[in-house]
């Protein structure tokens, strides 16, 4: 049998392998309202490790949700090549997990059945996956609302509740679009403690969007902000781990660090 190259189009060019993401010299066109071809995404090189936390930021309007896009399979490069996972966008999906700014949750299930829903496209069995749905409930301090419909549940139970779910079936990559923009001050800062806390856990790959400065620079390893279709900074966060989610935005190196950042944002 021969061999094909996993991510390689015509089976004949070797694949790079050992990168969470690879985008090379990705173009992106959309048509403007006259229909001519208008250009989101200039020439973009991004590679990231295995396990890395890499955070999007940008002006609105920049290119974030399309990179996103492309990394999910949604969205095909007008030119240049995805990766993810070491392979195509579409064969790695099965692997990747999706959270957004509203939870998304299905209103005909029960916490329970919603966590469950990742496990039930994977194939995992009914035994195992009321095991791993109570687990993860377990996690983010839900067990006891396993039980509660969508509605019976306050908008930051229902983001634990879709964190549960992004993480029961275990994913190598997980892509985040503003996932706690839709949550008050104080449930933000209690639901971003959870998530640090599950992710330094198990440390999956991450692409991360967010418009919050001092959001990326609290969570990411990376922090990519984007301008003009093109990567205006890729910056590496000088924060260890595990993170103090709550005191570090107090200390003078954070502050200083998200001040830059403002001034490249301007
Ligand atoms: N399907 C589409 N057809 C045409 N234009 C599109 C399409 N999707 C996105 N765009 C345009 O591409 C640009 C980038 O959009 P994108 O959603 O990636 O930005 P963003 O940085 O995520 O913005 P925001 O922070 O406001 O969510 C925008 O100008 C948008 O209008």
């Amino acid at each position: 049998m021969t061999a094909r190259a996993v991510g390689s189009p015509d089976g004949r060019t070797p694949a790079k392998s050992n990168a969470a993401i690879r985008l090379e010299n990705v173009v992106v066109e959309f048509p403007d309202a006259s229909g001519r071809p208008r250009r989101v995404l200039q020439e973009i090189n991004i590679t990231t490790e295995p396990g890395e936390f890499v955070v999007l930021v940008g002006r609105s309007g920049c290119g974030k949700t399309t990179v996103l896009n492309l990394l999910s399979g949604l969205l095909r490069p007008t030119s240049g090549t995805v990766q993810v996972l070491d392979t195509t966008p579409r064969a790695a999906r099965k692997r990747m997990g999706y959270m957004f700014a509203r939870d998304a949750l299905m209103p005909w299930r029960k916490a329970r059945t919603n966590v469950e829903l990742g496990l039930e496209v994977k194939g995992v069995g009914a035994a195992e996956r009321r095991r791993r749905a109570e687990e993860m409930l377990d996690r983010v301090h839900l067990l006891d609302s396993a039980d509660l419909w969508p509605w019976q549940l306050s908008q930051g139970m229902r983001q634990r509740v879709a964190l549960a779910r992004t993480w029961a079936p275990d994913p190598s990559l997980i892509l985040m679009d503003e996932p706690f923009a839709a949550l008050d001050a104080q449930t933000k800062v209690s639901v971003r403690t959870e998530f640090m806390r599950i992710w330094e856990e198990s440390r999956p790959s991450v692409v991360f969007v967010t418009h919050d400065l001092a959001e990326a620079l609290l969570l990411g390893d990376r922090v990519i902000m984007l301008s003009g279709g093109s990567i205006e900074v890729d910056l590496k966060v000088p924060f260890g781990r595990p993170r103090h989610v709550e005191e570090l935005p107090y200390t003078k190196e954070f502050v200083e660090l998200e001040r830059d950042l403002w001034q490249r944002l301007k």
